[in-house]
């Protein structure tokens, strides 16, 4: 049990990642005291029914007066109305932050609410499952995983530094950058990666009419891990894709490219250039294996798509 780094934490939207959040620091003693609000009255209820925070509001209003931490908990088109709304209620040295899976649009839509005494501190854990709501959260969803972190640079060190504690209290693994190289980054390591298990589980789904569902029964375990990818929240995904609009079209152009040139090698029977190309791409999966590194882990540093 860690000593209290904050007095009160507010969270704002109550699913997966506030849920997790609320039980993990909960559990670690991170935050005297965590409050909650979510827009509907289902999910709060449900919130305050199975204790997930200490206490649910009504409204943002309420929920983050007297907070020294504000966390944005809701879909990423939803942050720039939330942060208008809670502005005028934020106590003065607050840090408020978000979790969105997009950064740059994040930045961009919530800054110009915030009054010059609150501290803002994007954050992004990189956890997650296909669950939503207040019900999928639990307390061990971020224990070592990553929790980027995109400050301002003149960001307060003391500031930063607290709420770095919180995340790693919670078992995360914190490193910072900017918010636009975060976005490149991720474009290729989580949502192309989701665009293509949603397209590839339609594309079952379209044949499925004319196998008999077959594709289902036969289903293998690759398109099994596909099925559950594309079972995530659609709301979620549709507003990551519009907010992160130019990474996931540079990294699906380049993808659609390589797509090309392996379905023409398919048809010109040019075994050596897919034999070439799996080569490489198990060389990839080895190399991080022998580095020793978690299989989750991307390097940050290297993955920097021109
Ligand atoms: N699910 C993941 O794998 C994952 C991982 C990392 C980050 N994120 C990010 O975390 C955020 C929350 O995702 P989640 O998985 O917890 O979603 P969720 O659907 O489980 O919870 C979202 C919450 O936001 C509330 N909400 C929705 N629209 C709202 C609006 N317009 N105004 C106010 N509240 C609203 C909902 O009532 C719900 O309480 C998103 O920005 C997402 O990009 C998700
Ligand atoms: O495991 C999963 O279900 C996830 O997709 C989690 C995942 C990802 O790794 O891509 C999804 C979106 C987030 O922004 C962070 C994490």
């Amino acid at each position: 049990m860690s000593a209290p780094l904050y007095n009160r934490v507010a969270l704002i939207g109550l699913g997966l990642i506030a849920g997790s959040i609320a039980l993990a620091a909960k559990r670690r003693g991170l935050a005297q005291t965590v409050v909650g609000t979510a827009r509907s009255a289902a999910t709060r209820e449900t919130a305050a029914r199975i204790g997930l925070v200490d206490k649910v509001f009504e409204t943002a209003a309420e929920a983050v007066a007297d907070a020294d931490l504000v966390i944005l908990c809701v879909p990423v088109g939803a942050m720039a109305s939330v942060a208008e709304d809670i502005a005028p209620h934020l106590k003065s040295g607050a840090v408020l932050s978000d979790v969105g899976s997009v950064k740059a649009a994040v930045i961009e839509a919530v800054a110009p609410h915030l009054p010059d005494n609150v501290v803002f501190i994007p954050a992004h854990p990189l956890a997650g499952t296909e669950h939503s709501g207040p019900e999928a959260g639990f307390a061990t969803l971020y224990e070592n995983r990553y929790c980027l972190l995109t400050p301002p640079e003149d960001t307060d060190a003391e500031d930063l530094s607290r709420y770095i504690a919180f995340w790693q209290g919670m078992g995360a693994k914190v490193e910072t950058m900017d918010a636009e190289h975060h976005d490149r980054v991720l474009a290729v390591t989580s949502h192309v990666p989701h665009i293509i298990a949603y397209t590839m589980v339609g594309v079952a789904d379209d044949l499925r009419r004319v196998t008999n569902s077959e594709v289902i029964k036969y289903s293998a375990a690759g398109f099994r891990d596909f099925t559950r990818i594309a079972a995530s929240d659609p709301t979620m995904w549709r507003d990551v894709f519009l907010n992160n609009e130019t990474a996931t079209l540079e990294i699906l152009g380049r993808f659609t490219e390589e797509l090309f040139a392996l379905q023409r090698a398919i048809r010109k029977g040019d075994g050596d250039h897919l034999h070439d190309y799996f080569t490489r791409t198990r060389a990839i999966r080895r190399g991080i294996l022998d580095a020793g590194q978690d299989t989750d882990a991307p390097d940050f540093g290297r993955i920097k798509p021109e």
